[in-house]
């Protein structure tokens, strides 16, 4: 990541009233740049984005576009543009004067309106529309419309707002798509809000990780996938089979301790800073990989004993509850294994995220808020 982004965001925190939202909020992002803030209801998604448009200042940082500050510059003077979830269409007006809007208010002539309106129409597909009024639309074209205001006033910053949120999730397939070919195509800068893991991974060059108005972790969406730095990132991205373990470093591995489920087991440290003694392990269901009891298992990791509990077919793979010792977990596998069947449960090294208890590692100063639950 650069030193200084085409949009910088420095220190930034926020608040309502002696209620603190955000704390020490720094993103540098490039020109061109698709940027996902990813997080749980109430972590501070909005705020920020509604911080970096102009509607709420912050109580310290500052914002800069291009190496201009714009941090108390008003929304309309940010060459910023921000969709919103509900759209906010004007219901009384057709198409081609919602999407027009912007641009009567800066007083651009009619025929000039005229000739982009209905460029924006080509450009999103409305052409023919542009005598409708909103409430004769699909969701989808509705948020194509709320697009082409926020495009028409050619904004060199895009601001989504979990702008499909309000779509079916058929519909909200397709237009993750256009609007990211869009993106790329006129080579905008956005930033996209939302709670949706798969929408952020599909969508973003970037994805930045918001757990109670802190970044928990940003980086490429393989990045934050496949290598989360912390236990909140890893169960966010869906890695929610947690095992106590114990172990300590040895050279360049974790060496895991015999538990009452599993034999000792060596895993590369690759980078992480674990120390000596307990350690949370998370792994996603998928991830393992099911043997009966009988069967050697060779290869590098982890392996696990325990015992169906549960089976169910949700589609592509059958997924097992398996109890191993005090704890209950997930694995996926492509065939069913029976309930009370005694069974293995290997988790390949790159598999397997390991972090230091909270009581060994210091934890953050600001607290995880109520509604800060995972919810990936
Ligand atoms: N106007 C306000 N006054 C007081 N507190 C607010 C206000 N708006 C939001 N909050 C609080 O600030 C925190 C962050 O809210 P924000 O809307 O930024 O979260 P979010 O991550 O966008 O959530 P969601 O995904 O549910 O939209 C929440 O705890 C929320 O209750």
């Amino acid at each position: 990541m650069s030193q200084d982004g085409f949009l910088s965001v420095r220190s930034i925190a926020g608040a309502y009233g002696a209620t603190r939202v955000l704390e020490d909020i720094n993103l540098e992002i490039a020109r061109g740049e698709f940027v996902a803030l990813l997080g749980s209801s109430g972590c501070g998604k909005t705020t920020l984005l509604r911080t970096i448009a102009g509607f709420i200042s912050p109580t310290a940082g500052s914002i800069s576009v291009a190496g201009k500050d714009v941090t108390r510059l008003p929304p309309d003077k940010r060459g910023m543009a921000l969709v919103f979830q509900s759209y906010a269409l004007w219901p009384h007006m057709t198409v081609a004067q919602n999407i027009g809007y912007g641009l009567k208010l800066r007083g651009m002539p009619r025929a000039e309106i005229g000739a982009r309106v209905s460029a924006m129409e080509t450009l999103l597909g409305l052409d023919g529309l542009g005598a409708r009024k909103p409430a004769a639309l699909s969701g989808g074209q509705r948020q194509r419309v709320a697009l082409g205001r926020a495009l028409a006033i050619d904004p060199e910053i895009l601001l989504l707002d979990e702008p499909l949120s309000n779509l079916d999730a058929r519909i909200r397939l397709t237009v993750r798509h256009e609007l990211r070919a869009l993106q790329k195509r006129l080579g905008i800068t956005a930033i996209h809000v939302t709670h949706d893991r798969e929408e952020a991974m599909v969508m973003a060059d970037r994805i930045v990780i918001l757990d109670a108005g802190r970044i928990a972790q940003q980086g490429a969406p393989e990045e934050v996938y496949n290598r989360p730095t912390s236990a909140f990132v890893a169960a966010f991205m869906g890695a929610e089979n947690v095992l106590s373990l114990s172990g300590a470093p040895r050279g360049e591995n974790f060496v895991i301790a015999a538990g009452p489920a599993n034999a000792p087991g060596t895993v590369p440290l690759m980078g992480r800073r674990l120390v000596a003694g307990a350690v949370e392990a998370r792994f996603r269901p998928e991830a393992a990989q099911l043997f009966s009891a009988a069967t050697p298992v060779v290869g590098p990791g982890i392996t696990f004993l325990g015992e169906v509990t549960a089976v169910s077919y949700p589609g592509g793979h059958w997924r097992h509850s398996v109890r191993l010792a005090a704890h209950e977990i997930m694995a996926d596998a492509s065939r069913a294994f029976e309930p009370g069947e005694a069974v293995q449960v290997h988790v390949a090294p790159e598999a397997l995220f390991l972090f230091s208890s909270p009581d060994q590692t210091p934890a953050p100063a600001i607290s995880r808020s109520a509604t800060g639950k995972v919810h990936a």
